[in-house]
């Protein structure tokens, strides 16, 4: 948190607020904690900063960052008393009752044993509203502040950096003239002294690897302090302010170094806790991590209290536990802010997983709609948004281990289609920890702050309560980790084919082997899939169907053009296939494969049929769909019990625990249609064998739609009015038959004459293409000729049908 420290010996302003104060800022409290500096004594200050230290402090305008640290409990009684730092003046009696939250609408109500306690920070506050709840708030005392122009060790103090909750940070200037960030302990109470060491042995550990670099410390001075490299540029927060969001390439390429980060620190068995743009040092393309103050180590006797800025926190920290993948939320949530500029507030008490629609504020902070034209929503890079909503999934085992995340941000950067399974919930991967988080932590039972809950268990989830559905319980949800099948959705999904999807799930479950779908539906495996990736239903662009087809022209306008050019009937193999963008990376054959036979365009101009027919009607195909392709829920089915394939794919093997490396695609284990007979009898119902599909001798994969050229509107009005002649004719023959009249001598042939002549016509133009039902007119000429030969029979006395 950057904010320029008070000046020497003044008393920093006590400010708070109670009442729900607008926050310009996401990383903004409602108030911060009345802070009183206990040495009122001014230390000797250089000249140049006399001025300052003269002036009020000066707010920062919009500084204030809610802390939750334990490290700032306000106890000062006993923080007095265990401090040895001389504090010439008698300590305000503090209040002894907890400090209130600082907006009961933004922090949660604290477990009983737990006092938040708010960062010292002035809050830009008019003077009116703190003046009376002054007296009234608990009072957090600090060390002496030190002054420019002081020494610690070979260093020289030059003008502040900032300073945070217990820390205050200046340039100084060694003896050789180096530079170096400084800085001092100067929160005050009781196991500052221990977590400050902490922090510096801990920065010096990392190495300078993806944070500063540490140089030297004086950790058993009278005021402790650490020197560290001195990191030119800004803070994110300030960048993001000044020149605005970062483009989707920037924040990956902030995204990838600070994952790196973290996965430096988790070698050393460290959470940040604290990760927000006021922690992240951005220096050109380089950033750097800083502010190491409430890292939990888990070696460390560290607490576990509720530890960060409220708005960036885990879900999980509110509740006392800390989890691998904390810092994972954190940095979903600043990935958000560096992308857009802003973070609508309460993201992280929704209690839920986050989805597109909550990333944006519709309405920005500040604008009043009266007055101001609304501007439009910060857009979010696609990829970008994908990757804030996996990291910020709820449930902390939901979310991809840091190793994951990496590997699809550096895919994105390389301009690669990353492996789709990297984003699945962990729960669905490996139903646990990764093995560098197990590596990481404790092999017991961890994190047990103080004697509270029991907080992670290494290879058991935190909550089985909560764990959706769309966890690995039933053999076919091992399609989720087939690359090829997944590669070729993730495509159809980013591109807002939903509808696609469902005929994608088809050709290739008809592909590989009936008997993988279990008797699911394509719709069912199509809407598990979508669940388990925590993916939302997406409209395609305008203009463009929601359909198989629809994709394929989206994505490759020209071959289908070609396509819908070649014979009727005939085939066409030459058509270049459709390579997706990097969709050889991640699965080269598989994928490729799948990829090509998806996107290659039909292979024949028959009348559209389903693949896989018995699945279900085919989707008619507007010309335009524009409807959203709407998830339904998961229905919750119970198998019935079946008889086992003969063979199947060791992914497909009751009881084999899926893992990318285990669960290859199918269609890379040769896994052949036919090879498989679906041997359970309602999957027959829906999703019929393989060899049934072979023995049509259709590829699945290849019989989609053919493309329909659509005739000019004169030809195609034309075809329907000749279409009603034989309808027509059909009526006359009804009405000759029901007016006959013997007595009169009406001719019996007439009506049988129109229906023949009306079924004759409907075969012509049957033949010429029109669209006939000729069942319909035979049948019509059958009961016609019946009912005339009744009607001849009767009047020639041959019948007496009693009328
Ligand atoms: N190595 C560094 N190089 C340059 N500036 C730094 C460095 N470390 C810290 N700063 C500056 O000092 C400010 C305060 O640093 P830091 O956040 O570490 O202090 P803190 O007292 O721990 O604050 P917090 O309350 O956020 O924990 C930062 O916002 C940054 O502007």
């Amino acid at each position: 948190m950057t904010s320029p420290a008070p000046g020497v010996g003044e008393v920093a302003p006590a400010a708070v607020g109670p009442g729900p104060v607008p926050l310009p800022d996401p990383e903004l409290p409602a108030a911060a904690a009345p802070t009183t500096v206990l040495d009122p004594e001014p230390a000797p200050a250089p000249a140049t900063d006399q001025a300052a230290a003269a002036e009020p402090s000066p707010a920062p305008p919009s500084d204030p960052v809610p802390v939750l640290d334990e490290a700032l409990a306000p106890d000062p009684a006993s923080a007095l008393a265990a401090d040895p730092v001389p504090e010439p003046d008698p300590v305000p009696a503090p209040d002894p009752a907890p400090a209130p939250a600082p907006d009961d609408a933004q922090v949660p109500a604290p477990p009983s044993d737990f006092a938040p306690v708010l960062a010292p920070e002035p809050a830009p506050l008019a003077p009116a509203r703190r003046t009376p709840l002054a007296g009234a708030l608990p009072v957090r005392p600090v060390r002496r502040i030190p002054a420019s122009g002081e020494r610690m060790g070979r260093f020289t103090l030059a003008e502040a950096l900032g300073h945070g909750g217990f820390a205050h940070v200046y340039r100084a200037v060694a003896d050789d003239d180096s530079e170096v960030a400084l800085k001092v302990l100067t929160g005050l109470h009781d196991d500052a002294r221990d977590r400050f060491a902490q922090e510096a042995h801990l920065l010096e550990r990392l190495d300078g690897r993806g944070f500063p670099h540490f140089v030297e410390s004086g950790l058993d001075a009278e005021q402790p302090w650490f020197a560290m490299e001195l990191v030119p540029g800004t803070t994110l927060r300030d960048r993001v302010r000044e020149e605005g969001p970062l483009s989707g390439r920037e924040a990956l390429g902030l995204a990838m170094q600070l994952v790196d980060a973290l996965l430096v620190l988790q070698e050393q068995r460290a959470l940040h806790r604290d990760l927000k743009p006021a922690n992240i040092m951005v220096d050109g393309d380089r950033a750097v991590l800083i502010d190491l103050g409430i890292a939990k180590v888990f070696d460390a006797a560290t607490s576990t209290q509720p530890a960060g800025t409220v708005s960036y926190m885990a879900p999980e920290l509110f509740g006392r536990r800390v989890h691998p993948r904390s810092d994972v939320y954190s940095l979903g949530l600043l990935l958000l802010y560096a992308s857009t500029g802003t973070l609508p507030l309460d993201l992280n008490f929704l209690g839920r997983d986050l989805v597109a629609t909550d990333l944006v504020d519709e309405e920005p902070a500040g604008v009043v709609p009266d007055t101001d034209p609304l501007p439009t929503p910060p857009v979010i890079d696609r990829h970008v948004r994908s990757l804030v909503l996996a990291m910020t999934r709820y449930q902390p085992d939901h979310r991809p281990p840091l190793e994951n995340i990496a590997g699809v941000v550096r895919a994105r950067l390389a301009s690669a289609t990353p492996d789709p399974t990297l984003m699945l919930t962990s729960q669905v991967l490996s139903a646990g920890v990764t093995a560098a988080e197990a590596a990481a932590l404790p092999a017991t039972d961890v994190l047990t702050g103080r004697g509270h809950t029991k907080l992670f268990q290494p290879g058991r989830p935190l909550s089985d309560a909560a764990t959706p559905s769309s966890r690995v319980t039933e053999p076919w949800h091992a399609l989720v980790y087939d690359r090829a099948l997944m590669s070729v959705l993730t495509e159809v999904h980013a591109d807002g084919f939903d509808g696609a999807a469902e005929q994608v799930v088809a050709d290739h479950v008809a592909e590989i082997g009936a008997h993988v779908a279990e008797g699911r539906t394509p719709a069912e495996i199509k809407d598990w899939i979508w669940e388990a990736m925590r993916w939302r239903s997406a409209s395609p662009p305008e203009g463009h169907a929601d359909t198989l087809r629809g994709w394929r022209a989206f994505r490759s306008p020209e071959p289908v053009r070609e396509a819908e050019q070649a014979p009727a009937g005939g085939r066409r193999g030459s058509a270049p296939p459709v390579v997706l963008p990097g969709s050889a990376a991640p699965s080269p054959a598989a994928a490729t494969q799948v990829v090509r036979k998806l996107t290659a365009p039909p292979q024949s101009f028959e009348p559209r049929k389903s693949p896989v027919k018995h699945l279900g009607p085919a989707p008619k195909q507007p010309p335009v769909k524009q409807v959203a392709h709407a998830t339904r829920p998961m229905p919750v089915t119970q198998p019935p019990a079946r008889q086992q394939p003969a063979t199947r794919p060791p992914s497909m093997q009751p009881g084999a625990r899926p893992g990318i490396q285990q669960v290859r695609p199918a269609v890379q284990q040769g896994v052949r249609p036919g090879a498989q007979q679906a041997v359970r009898p309602g999957a027959q119902q829906r999703v019929q064998p393989a060899g049934k599909q072979a023995a049509k001798q259709r590829p699945p994969a290849q019989v989609a739609a053919p493309p329909r050229k659509k005739r000019p509107w004169p030809l195609r009005l034309l075809g329907a009015l000749v279409r009603w002649v034989p309808r027509l004719l059909l009526l006359g023959a009804v009405y000759l038959l029901v007016t006959q009249d013997p007595q009169a001598g009406d001719p019996f042939l007439a009506a049988p004459a129109f229906a023949i002549a009306a079924l004759g016509l409907a075969a012509l133009l049957r033949i010429l293409g029109q669209k006939m039902r000729i069942w319909f007119y035979v049948v019509s000429v059958l009961l016609v000729g019946v009912g005339s030969a009744l009607l001849w029979a009767t009047s020639s006395n041959l019948l007496y049908l009693g009328v």
